[in-house]
């Protein structure tokens, strides 16, 4: 039988770990604080998932080597930015034959690396073994069994296959790729890209402004990834446009939400110290863009985003330098 093993009980680490236990895969899960793990052995994860009752099948350890025994499966589910470090004490743990399997959604500060390129480098292992899952997946959705879909990448297909087939209860349906590059950076760059559609709907901007934001986003998106060796198909598919439709629209999107926040005029330090989950966009616009810049790739709403983020930038000031830019032809 598949054992698999979920580092991180926040979110999506949750809520994926009940998508392995529905679909017939026993998980121990890995925490960091003995409250959270006696709640969970307890079936239930009230700081993240108020409300749900979690499957039979998980039970969860504050000791990484416990979690991680015997699992064919690793599920990564930290914030992005602490992953490298959490992987320098988590290395020693992780079975040698597993897939270890990355949730995050976002690109490294300082050296913008996709998450699968961290898990490579900081926990030593093969990349034909690392495997990422992106998509449309709202964790609180998915938490309550409303039907998903989503994509498991690797560039070895068998091993997206038998996550796949590990991660298929009746409201989850996987489909696997072999396209880590364009499934990472989907995931990632649609954070960016809620947030610019958060601060236009705290302006009062309508639905025109928000679909003209998410298709251009799209077109950042496929521009940045093709350059990077992605297959452009991914990003009309449910780790691209579907994530991006979700992220967009949906109140229950954090970057969403941080970025409407800001629309309404809070400051950043505002708005972070009333987020208490993680909005990934938020660091990664910066990486993302170094990494476009790096690449000569043109991404002017990530450069107008990070601009607001990071350059104290107000968010009207930003949709007036969008507007005012040179035209050009579409497919450019
Ligand atoms: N929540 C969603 O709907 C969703 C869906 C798809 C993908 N994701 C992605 O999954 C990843 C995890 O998101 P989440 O929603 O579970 O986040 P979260 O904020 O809900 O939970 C983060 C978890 O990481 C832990 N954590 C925080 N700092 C840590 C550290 N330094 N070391 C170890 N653990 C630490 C927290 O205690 C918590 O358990 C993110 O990259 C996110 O973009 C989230
Ligand atoms: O809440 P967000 O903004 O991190 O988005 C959650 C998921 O990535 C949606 O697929």
């Amino acid at each position: 039988m598949t054992r698999a093993a979920v580092f991180g009980t926040g979110s999506w680490g949750t809520a994926y770990a009940a998508v392995l236990a529905d679909g017939g895969t026993p998980v121990t899960m890995w925490g960091r604080r003995q409250a959270m793990v006696d709640q969970i052995n307890a079936g239930s994860n009230e700081d993240y998932l108020p409300g749900i009752r979690l499957p039979e099948g998980i039970r969860a350890t504050t000791d990484p080597v416990e979690a991680a025994a015997d699992a064919d499966i690793v599920v990564l589910a930290v914030p992005s930015q602490t992953l490298r470090a959490n992987l320098a004490e988590w290395a020693h743990a992780l079975p040698r034959r597993a897939a270890i399997v990355s949730l995050m959604k976002g690109v490294e500060l300082g050296t913008t690396k996709r998450m699968s390129e961290v898990i490579a480098e900081a926990g030593g292992i093969e990349p034909g073994r690392i495997v990422v899952v992106s998509g449309p997946n709202l964790a609180k959705e998915i938490a309550q069994k409303q039907p998903a879909a989503s994509v498991i990448a690797c560039i070895d297909e068998r091993i997206a296959e038998m996550v796949a087939e590990a991660s298929n209860p009746p409201y989850f349906r996987p489909y696997t790729s072999g396209d880590v590059i364009g499934v990472e950076l989907g995931g990632a760059v649609k954070n960016v890209i809620a947030l610019a559609v958060g601060m236009a709907e705290g302006l009062g901007m309508g639905d025109n402004s928000k679909a003209s934001i998410i298709t251009r986003g799209l077109a950042e998106t496929s521009r940045l990834g093709m350059k990077l060796g992605a297959d452009p198909v991914t990003f009309s598919g449910l780790a691209g446009v579907g994530d991006l439709i979700a992220t967009c629209m949906s109140p229950l999107s954090r970057n969403r939400t941080f970025g409407l926040n800001l629309g309404k005029g809070m400051t950043v330090d505002e708005v972070v110290a009333v987020t208490r989950q993680t909005a990934e966009g938020v660091k990664s616009c910066e990486s993302i863009l170094q990494l476009a810049h790096d690449h000569g790739v043109s991404v002017p709403i990530i450069e107008q985003v990070a601009a607001v983020v990071h350059d104290g930038r107000s968010p009207k000031e930003v949709v007036g330098a969008l507007m005012l830019r040179a035209l050009k032809n579409e497919a450019e």
